[in-house]
């Protein structure tokens, strides 16, 4: 029967589409027997004897694997090895893996196709994939060679898991040559499984060694469930490379995306419509304002509003994207998606190297947090939130100038007696309660932490802030107002270090308010304080006395026990509860009392820095909140996988909780053109980052998904650990204990923008981003250096020279070269020495990122687990040609291209440049 090739399905489509491959017909076919969360079948490929068409030209051969699911007699390409050249003995170092979720069965066909590429840079057949009923292009650079095919049974059952086949010619007839597949097992041990092979590598005889070592788990196998409840779709490719020492590496290479692209934005979303709604709605309540405060106020809520709108717009349109995991690079620029990160992928490299230890090495590698939609014409938020700033504080007279700490000072203490007040009625309850029960020891455990949470409160005010608020807001209302509104400030008063409001600071101006008591918000306040101390002396009072009345009667050993009747009538028992509760709605009352003063006072303060420039004002918070967004899914996504990744190692835990992680972005962006602006908003995001904190608590149930809690300056997300994981956390975290990340960004442009840049423009931005980065990696290595035990330095110093790194860095940073890659692989090297959580970013995550991650890799091979020097060329093109990110290149957009052109390329450093045939503008 003939097989035809479908037309349509293109390598790197890895799944068969869901209703096909959850077809309940499949269960008459063989399942390979699986070890959990494993591929299922992974071989690879070399072939003996091939017999070139001319006689004398070299052969330049790949193999194409295709699958034929038993049930279909049509033909799905499933991934290629990389080109070998001048040789008839071709050994390839790109294998074919099936992971877990692939469905594969023993009757399951494999063709092996074997090409010879004449000509690399038009090796064009599987570049991008074809609109439905279109046939496929004409093979264009590559002629046919010869072809076999097994069934996966036939593979698994033979002796040694190694079949030999030969290559027959299209009509079947003529052998071409051997083709031998034999199956991978990654981390076993197998017996006699030494094979000694012999290639031709760049003109040089080398004897290869396949050979086996005991696995060491490295992955956390058993966690992987709650991982893969986060990660979707992984593409996964195999690889395997010789060492130094002539024996085989074996490399898994795995890409997935995340749910999180979208669940941490809606999150976010949902978050910032609460904290708007509350806020416009403590706008509303300020009270009685003079006419211009009022007219003011109308206009803030009017655009507030239409901003919460607009919010709940996006987040409706984000909610109808259910079960999406990723945002391709061309919908960039897409306004309902605007929050979503860009192309979001966890990319993973899994190392089993003999006689060395299995390795993780994970990078994050996602689209840099920029708003393209709002787009970069006038830069980005470093630039913008500067200008903003400056012109505000230069402009005042419509309104009070406040900093833009007293600022972020006035929502902490707005959302810290948000929370307290709630509180401390609850605490004020639980020991009315107590007192009812007559219970002394509950009764004195209510006391203190309503006294904790009481002083916690009261200290919240004990900023000038509140008194300047309470002053200003005194003078917006009716018969308080001003003469004249408070003229522009002047350069001097600018430099004032107290930010205060210019009706406080101008006494000329400023009318005298001789019926403003300053004193009067000090005696509210002080009342708090006081009434608490009147139920201290209370309780004290109440169980002294009860204290009394037990003494009386006897002693603990019981030797005279006193009648009931005795005790009555020599101490009647107090009604504690009546005792205390008018005291308890004294606090209560008073607490109300400030409460209400500072929230108006407070609120005061925010509508003042919403009434400057409104619109503009508005459309930067948006912009900072959709950079934001992107970098906390990004964030959230490294953080679950490095926890998941590092759960059984005790020094991490302990780094984790005593001094934090370093979170390490590596950004590809040129300070030209838009990329300028792209890399103004990326900065602020990621030092927006400093303000999340993460808390790892027990899920209660199979959703595992983090929640996020706070408002825009204080966020804490909440990430949920199956129960089994969570039990084998210390118990610091357990107790909830907030885990903090310190964010680090570091950039060098790379393409030809930047050589723009470089010889005609400014790469100031770059150069000030990197110094003060690195100024901040260090205080992170300072801290790590005081708060990790002795003992775990002592011998962190013997592996690492970690001092040493950082003077090389900051050297580099220093020395204002060129393109200076150095920068990147230095601080890529620290923050894994430092147990961080590595990123890479470009505009897309596609192409710089791709070569940037790739050459990551094979670096990592070469410098820590051996990998042969002459291989390292090989290597780098094998997972650029073939590897994970072509695949990413191709689900982004439809082509199987890296975006670059010849003139670009010329501009990259050397080892950034894609192999041949693989990269070229998108014809889609
Ligand atoms: O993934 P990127 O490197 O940001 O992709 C760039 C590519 O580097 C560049 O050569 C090309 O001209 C495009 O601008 C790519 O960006 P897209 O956002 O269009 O993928």
């Amino acid at each position: 029967m003939e097989i035809k090739e479908e037309g349509a399905s293109e390598e790197g489509q890895h799944f068969l589409p869901t209703a096909q491959a959850n077809d309940p017909g499949d269960s008459q076919f063989t399942s390979i027997q699986k070890t959990p969360n494993e591929p299922q079948l992974e071989f690879i490929l070399a072939c003996k004897d091939l017999v070139a068409p001319v006689r004398d030209r070299k052969l330049n051969t790949l193999v194409q694997i295709s699958v034929i699911h038993p049930a279909e007699q049509s033909l799905t390409r499933y991934s290629s090895t990389e080109i070998v050249e001048g040789t008839r003995d071709p050994l390839f170092l790109t294998g074919v893996t099936f992971p877990s979720e692939y469905p594969i069965y023993e009757e399951t066909k494999i063709k092996l196709t074997v090409y010879d590429v004449k000509d690399k840079s038009h090796d064009t057949v599987r570049t991008s994939v074809l609109p439905e009923h279109k046939d496929p292009p004409p093979e264009v650079g590559r002629s046919f060679l010869g072809y076999a095919s097994f069934k996966v049974g036939e593979l698994l059952k033979s002796k040694e898991q190694l079949l030999a086949l030969s290559l027959r010619t299209s009509d079947g007839g003529k052998v071409v040559g051997t083709i031998e597949v034999s199956v991978v097992k990654m981390g076993e041990i197998e017996d006699g499984e030494t094979d000694h092979i012999t290639t031709d590598v760049q003109g040089q005889k080398c004897a290869l060694v396949c050979e086996y070592t005991a696995p060491e788990s490295v992955s956390g196998k058993e966690n992987l469930p709650f991982l893969n409840s986060v990660l979707k779709n992984p593409v996964c490719k195999l690889y395997r490379f010789p060492t130094s020492d002539n024996k085989w590496m074996r490399i898994r290479e795995q890409m997935s995306e995340s749910i999180l692209s979208f669940h941490i934005p809606k999150e976010l979303i949902s978050l910032h419509i609460k904290e708007d709604l509350c806020r416009n709605q403590e706008i509303k309540e300020l009270g009685e304002l003079s006419p211009h405060w009022d007219n003011l106020r109308k206009n803030v809520l009017t655009h507030c509003d239409q901003m919460v709108n607009m919010y709940q717009d996006i987040l409706t349109e984000l909610s109808k994207e259910t079960g999406s995991s990723f945002k391709s690079s061309s919908s960039k620029g897409e306004k309902t998606l605007e929050f979503v990160p860009v192309n979001l992928h966890l990319q993973r490299m899994q190392v089993h190297s003999p006689h060395l230890k299995d390795a993780l090495y994970d990078v994050i590698t996602v689209g840099a947090p920029a708003a393209h939609f709002q787009g970069f014409k006038n830069g980005g938020l470093r630039k913008l939130l500067h200008r903003f700033e400056t012109e505000r504080r230069n402009t005042g007279y419509q309104f009070i100038y406040y900093s833009p700490e007293n600022t972020a000072k006035a929502k902490e203490v707005l959302s810290n007696i948000n929370q307290l007040q709630p509180l401390i009625a609850t605490h004020a309850d639980l020991l009315l309660n107590s007192a009812s029960q007559h219970s002394p020891d509950s009764l004195k455990n209510s006391l203190k932490m309503l006294s904790e949470k009481t002083e916690l409160f009261v200290h919240a005010f004990k900023d000038q802030l509140v008194r300047s608020a309470l002053l200003a807001l005194y003078t917006a209302r009716p018969g308080g107002i001003l003469k004249k509104p408070p003229s522009p400030k002047s350069s001097t008063e600018e430099s004032s270090p107290q930010d205060q409001p210019p009706l406080m600071r101008r006494q000329d101006s400023i009318p005298h308010h001789s019926d403003y008591d300053e004193e009067e918000w000090d005696r509210v306040w002080a009342n708090v304080g006081k009434s608490l101390n009147c139920i201290i002396a209370m309780v004290d009072k109440l169980i002294e006395r009860d204290g009394g009345s037990e003494g009386s009667g006897g002693n603990n050993d019981g030797e005279k026990e006193p009648s009931l009747a005795d005790a009555i009538l020599s101490h009647p028992r107090e009604d504690w509860y009546e005792q205390l509760y008018p005291l308890i709605l004294t606090l209560k009352d008073c607490m109300g009392e400030v409460v209400n003063r500072a929230k108006q006072s407070l609120t005061f303060v925010l509508l003042q820095e919403l009434a400057y420039s409104l619109p503009q004002c508005l459309m930067l918070t948006l912009r900072r909140d959709i950079v934001f967004s992107q970098a906390l899914a990004g964030l959230v996504c490294g953080f679950i996988i490095k926890l998941q990744t590092s759960l059984y190692d005790p020094g991490f835990l302990q780094q984790l909780h005593t001094v934090g992680l370093i979170v390490q972005y590596e950004g590809l962006l040129s300070t030209y053109s838009d990329e300028i602006g792209m890399l103004e908003d990326m900065a602020v995001g990621i030092s927006d980052l400093k303000k999340v904190a993460f808390k790892i608590i027990e899920a209660k149930s199979n959703d595992v998904l983090p929640v996020i809690t706070g408002r825009r300056e204080h966020y804490v997300v909440e990430v949920k650990l199956p129960a089994r994981m969570f039990e084998s956390l210390p118990l610091q975290i357990k107790e909830g204990q907030l885990l903090h990340v310190y964010p680090v960004l570091f950039n060098v442009g790379i393409n030809e923008q930047q050589t723009l840049a470089e010889r005609f423009g400014d790469v100031s931005l770059q150069e000030s981003i990197n110094q003060e980065n690195f100024e901040l990696l260090q205080e992170y290595y300072k801290i790590f250096m005081e708060k990790m035990p002795p003992d775990y330095i002592s011998h962190f110093q013997e592996q690492n020279d970690l001092k040493g790194l950082l003077e090389n860095l900051h050297q580099n940073i220093q020395s204002k070269k060129r393109k200076n890659v150095e920068i990147m692989w230095l601080a890529a090297t620290i923050c894994r020495k430092l147990n961080g959580i590595r990123f890479t970013c470009c505009k897309s995550a596609k192409d710089r990122t791709s070569m940037s991650v790739t050459l990551e890799q094979c670096s990592i091979l070469r410098d820590e687990h051996q990998l042969h020097k002459d291989f390292f060329i090989r290597a780098l093109d094998c997972m650029r040609r073939e590897g994970c990110r072509i695949e990413n290149v191709l689900k982004n957009i439809k082509c199987r291209k890296y975006a670059f052109n010849m003139l670009q390329l010329m501009a990259f450093p050397k080892y950034y440049r894609p192999p041949e045939g693989t990269y070229g503008k998108a014809d889609t």
